[in-house]
């Protein structure tokens, strides 16, 4: 089975390191520079003090083959237009795999037969062009959006990068996007590592008064959701989410994708989401802030 992993960052390098043990797997990169680094050096993992090293192929994106079985895309979602263009002739089944839910919009139009779409529970920090550091075991959940489910059941380490199948895609965005909605923005305006929205009392308070706010708007359970996140915060408690690192290295956040979203579906369901406008507002204006400053 011949794979394509769209993106050479995080997620790409860490799905290419594990999945190219048991597939053909070729990485299509932004640039050409990383495809070069990446066919010359390898891939490197770093997992705890085990470093290992293969050779994968790369190509820049629009020197993109046909021909695969499946494509990952792994680029952040608001990357995403850029590299639909590369898939509409390409008839490989899809797996979408960024956090939020905006981009399901987009992938609803695409022509393809099977489209996938993952959820992914590990931590992966990139080092550089052909290195990535696996920083903490999770798992990864698929769903069929259309098509089959089975082309999303690959072969990989069961310990250190399980794939489960889930059957309903929409049930299992929506658990992360809670997740990501109520933990990410509240740490990247506070400053403060996950673990830091229990120990904090005033902290605490906004991020059970956010959580209220956002199952109230998808009529989801706040008792079991607040626990579940709870022990998500305590399993990576000196953690710093994604927004917060993306806000501190002065990158664009995903925050259209996450709060964006759920503001979008309060506007549908005709729900107030208060605390989700402030918070949204005060994420792009740190995006602003981060811009000025370079
Ligand atoms: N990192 C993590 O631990 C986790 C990430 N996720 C989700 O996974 C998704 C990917 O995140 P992550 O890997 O961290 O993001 P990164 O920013 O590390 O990687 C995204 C990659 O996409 C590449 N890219 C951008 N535009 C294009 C293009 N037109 N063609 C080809 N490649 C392109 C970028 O290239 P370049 O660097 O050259 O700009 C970059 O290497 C996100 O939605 C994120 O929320 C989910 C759970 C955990
Ligand atoms: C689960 C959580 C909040 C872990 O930090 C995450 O997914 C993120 O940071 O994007």
């Amino acid at each position: 089975m011949k794979i394509g992993i769209i993106g050479g960052g995080s997620i790409g390098l860490l799905f290419a390191a594990y999945l190219s043990r048991d597939y053909n797997v070729t990485i299509y990169t932004r640039t050409e520079r990383q495809a070069d680094v990446i066919c010359k050096q390898g891939l490197q993992l770093i997992l705890g003090e085990t470093v290992s090293s293969t050779m994968v192929e790369a190509l820049p994106i629009r020197e993109m083959k046909t021909g695969a079985d499946l494509l990952i895309v792994c680029v952040k979602s608001y990357h995403l237009k850029d590299v639909l263009s590369y898939l509409r002739d390409n008839r490989a089944a899809l797996l979408f795999v960024q956090n939020g839910m905006s981009h399901l919009s987009q992938v609803e139009k695409l022509p393809h037969h099977n489209i996938g779409i993952g959820i992914v529970e590990h931590g992966a920090l990139k080092l550089n062009d052909h290195t990535i550091k696996h920083t903490g075991l999770g798992v990864t959940r698929a769903a069929a959006f259309r098509g089959h489910a089975d082309l999303y059941k690959l072969k990989a380490d069961k310990n250190l990068f399980p794939l489960v199948m889930e059957q309903d895609y929409y049930e299992m965005m929506l658990k992360k996007l809670i997740v990501n909605a109520c933990i990410n923005p509240l740490t990247a305006v506070l400053g403060a590592a996950n673990g830091e929205l229990l120990k904090n009392t005033h902290y605490y308070k906004l991020f059970q008064t956010l959580t209220e706010e956002v199952t109230g708007i998808f009529n989801v359970s706040k008792a079991d959701m607040q626990e579940y996140i709870e022990g998500i915060c305590r399993k990576t408690a000196l953690n710093k989410s994604s927004m917060l690192r993306d806000i501190e290295e002065k990158r664009v956040t995903e925050i259209d994708a996450i709060l964006g979203f759920v503001m979008e579906q309060a506007s549908i369901r005709k729900k107030e989401p208060a605390l989700s406008k402030l918070l949204y507002t005060m994420v792009k204006g740190k995006e602003l802030q981060g811009e000025e400053m370079d």
